[in-house]
């Protein structure tokens, strides 16, 4: 049959049937599709909700394991008797080698007076004992016993011989999932170890845990997911402990772990170092390989992603970063730029001009963090560096924009399929206005913007893309802006700034910590792609809680802020400092004379 003569019977037969007819057809199509979908998403929800109870009995059997073969005891001989690899160590020795600063504790590793198998148990022990309370574990790594065995047999000791090192759940380790706390990507385990893992463990390190991260990594809050569960603040464990690093935050303050690896793509690394007062470091996108991790927001150009170390003091970070920064990670990720650690401009003398600030043009940050943004200015000017007072230009207005608009490119659309048919965690709940069409969130940003200016500013911002010709013509207009921003930190002749980390101390759990902006003063430098190194540098004290009460909020954001800082006493201050792209070493350095004139001050 010719088509002509079918489309004409086709017709023919149509218009003997009527047109009700055919739009009951048309609807009852459309139903069977719906309701197709609806039933492939209750059975993936179904499957998954059995997935995610299957993984936390497998973590249960992990840290058995690692439990069941430390058996406490005082003496070697009763160790010996339970057998080769039972930990001997007393409460007394756990709690001596895991308070060891990082450069001694490889010094004794090294030396030969501590064992890898030792140091191993005491970490393991400690971490599954603060774990009961804090939950930062997402699975122990059992392959450590052996490695650490291994280490000690060896007779070539590496630069990191035998330290145990903590692991993001994101970051590629051979053997495990990087789930994300997303059920979808469970019962998917790494082929192979990521590169920043591989070369860890060609320096000695020993990789002991993976630890607990918020579903997706989008959250900047709370550390939580429906596969692990809540990680908490071992300052006050109602508290949060940050995002996405949240697990890596949590058991470094807790003393589980001397350092370990965390990721940023917008804040990760700094809030939880924030919240749970330990150093970190972002680097520049690049400097550190990314490559065999969990793949998650890195197909956006103008964002990368960044692994970085984070930890107990700023000698952790620098072991970690003259380790990595290595030939091995230069051949195995070819287009990491080959520029080792470069000690000339960490060990330099030469006297800085640093700026501070602790106001972007977006509101005073709340007291407490005011007053550390100004006692790190004034111990850093005793070692002799030039301080100046500095607002960047633009920060609450273009890059506000910029970053939120780039992050927000794709709406969540990635962000959103890894929990497509999971139950979703609240720390993401409001992830989900991204699927409300951009004309109605942009109606919604001016009915709130009276009441909420902030929420407003996110709407606005989350404006998609129509073309891609719109997306490239955006992407070159944000390299303008960072190029006049560096015009703007070099016509002051700066080598730093020092400023907030955040503008509050660690959030309490539940609405509060959920909310959005709590990355506010640490996106800037993801957008600018600057390195940044968080550093401890005091409390809140009483002093700054009757300063609270006077502090005035502007914005309903700066209400929610100051509600939460509210009895924080004895929480830790962190402030960031940022340098120039590919300068990390001189971040660290301004990082440890800070940490340096800081001890000198208490003493
Ligand atoms: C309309 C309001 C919804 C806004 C929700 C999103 C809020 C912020 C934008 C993106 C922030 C990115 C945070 C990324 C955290 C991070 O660094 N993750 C680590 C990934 O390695």
């Amino acid at each position: 049959m010719q088509f002509n003569e079918l489309r004409n019977k086709i017709v023919d037969e149509l218009s003997t049937v009527g047109h009700r007819q055919v739009l009951l057809a048309v609807a009852g199509i459309i139903g069977v599709h719906f309701v197709w979908a609806w039933l492939k998403w209750f059975g993936l929800r179904v499957k998954n909700a059995g997935k995610r109870k299957r993984k936390r009995e497998e973590r249960q059997k992990m840290i058995d394991i690692v439990r069941n073969s430390h058996v406490q005891s005082e003496t070697y001989a009763e160790a010996v008797k339970y057998g080769k690899h039972k930990h001997h160590l007393s409460e007394e020795t756990i709690d001596s080698i895991t308070n060891l600063p990082t450069k001694a504790l490889l010094g004794q590793l090294k030396s030969g007076q501590l064992l890898a198998v030792d140091v191993l148990h005491a970490f393991q022990h400690k971490a599954l004992e603060c774990d009961k309370d804090l939950n930062f574990i997402s699975t122990p790594i059992v392959e450590a016993e052996a490695a650490a065995q291994t280490c000690d047999a060896a007779v070539k000791k590496g630069p990191l011989h035998g330290l145990p090192v903590s692991i993001k759940e994101s970051i590629g380790v051979k053997g495990y999932d990087c789930t994300l706390g997303c059920a979808n990507w469970i019962d998917r385990p790494w082929e192979e170890d990521s590169v920043v893992v591989k070369v860890l463990k060609r320096q000695g390190a020993i990789p002991f845990m993976k630890t607990n991260v918020p579903q997706t990594l989008v959250s900047t809050g709370v550390c939580s997911n429906p596969i692990y569960g809540l990680t908490k603040n071992p300052h006050d464990v109602t508290r949060a402990t940050g995002g996405s690093s949240g697990g890596e935050g949590s058991a470094v303050a807790a003393g589980a772990s001397i350092v370990g690896l965390g990721t940023d793509v917008g804040s990760s690394i700094r809030v939880p170092c924030a919240f749970c007062g330990v150093y970190g470091l972002k680097p520049s996108w690049d400097r550190i390989s990314n490559k065999g991790n969990h793949p998650q927001m890195s197909g956006n150009k103008h964002l990368q992603f960044c692994v970085g170390p984070m930890g107990r003091d700023v000698d952790s970070l620098v072991v970690i970063m003259k380790a990595l920064l290595c030939p091995d990670m230069f051949e195995l990720d070819s287009y990491i730029p080959p520029i080792p650690f470069r000690d000339e401009i960490y060990e330099g003398l030469r006297p800085l001009r640093i700026g501070y600030y602790w106001n972007d043009g977006g509101g005073d940050a709340m007291p407490a963090v005011q007053r550390a943004v100004q006692l790190a200015k004034s111990v850093l000017e005793k070692k002799g560096h030039l301080l100046l007072p500095w607002t960047p230009p633009d920060v609450q207005t273009k890059a506000f924009e910029y970053f939120h608009r780039i992050a927000l490119a794709d709406q969540l659309e990635e962000t959103l399929l890894l929990s497509y048919g999971d139950k979703r965690d609240t720390c993401i709940a409001h992830h989900i206005f991204l699927k409300i069409p951009y004309f109605i969130r942009s109606v919604l940003a001016v009915l709130v913007k009276p009441v909420d200016g902030l929420m407003s500013k996110f709407l606005y911002a989350s404006k998609p893309f129509s073309s891609l010709y719109e997306w490239f013509s955006y992407g070159k207009e944000a390299d303008a802006w960072k190029a006049e921003f560096q015009t703007a930190w070099q016509s002051q002749g700066l080598d730093a700034v020092i400023c907030p980390t955040t503008s509050c101390t660690a959030l309490p759990l539940g609405d509060m910590a959920d909310s959005v902006g709590i990355e506010r003063f640490s996106w800037l430098f993801n957008l600018l792609n600057y390195p940044t190194g968080i550093i401890p540098v005091t409390k809140v004290t009483a002093d700054d809680e009757e300063k609270l009460k006077q502090y005035k909020p502007n914005s309903k954001y700066e209400k929610v802020v100051k509600r939460g800082c509210e009895g924080s006493e004895g929480l830790p201050v962190t402030v960031q400092c940022a340098t120039l792209p590919f300068q990390e070493e001189l971040c660290l350095r301004i990082m440890k004379e800070l940490e340096q004139g800081l001890v000198k001050m208490e003493n």
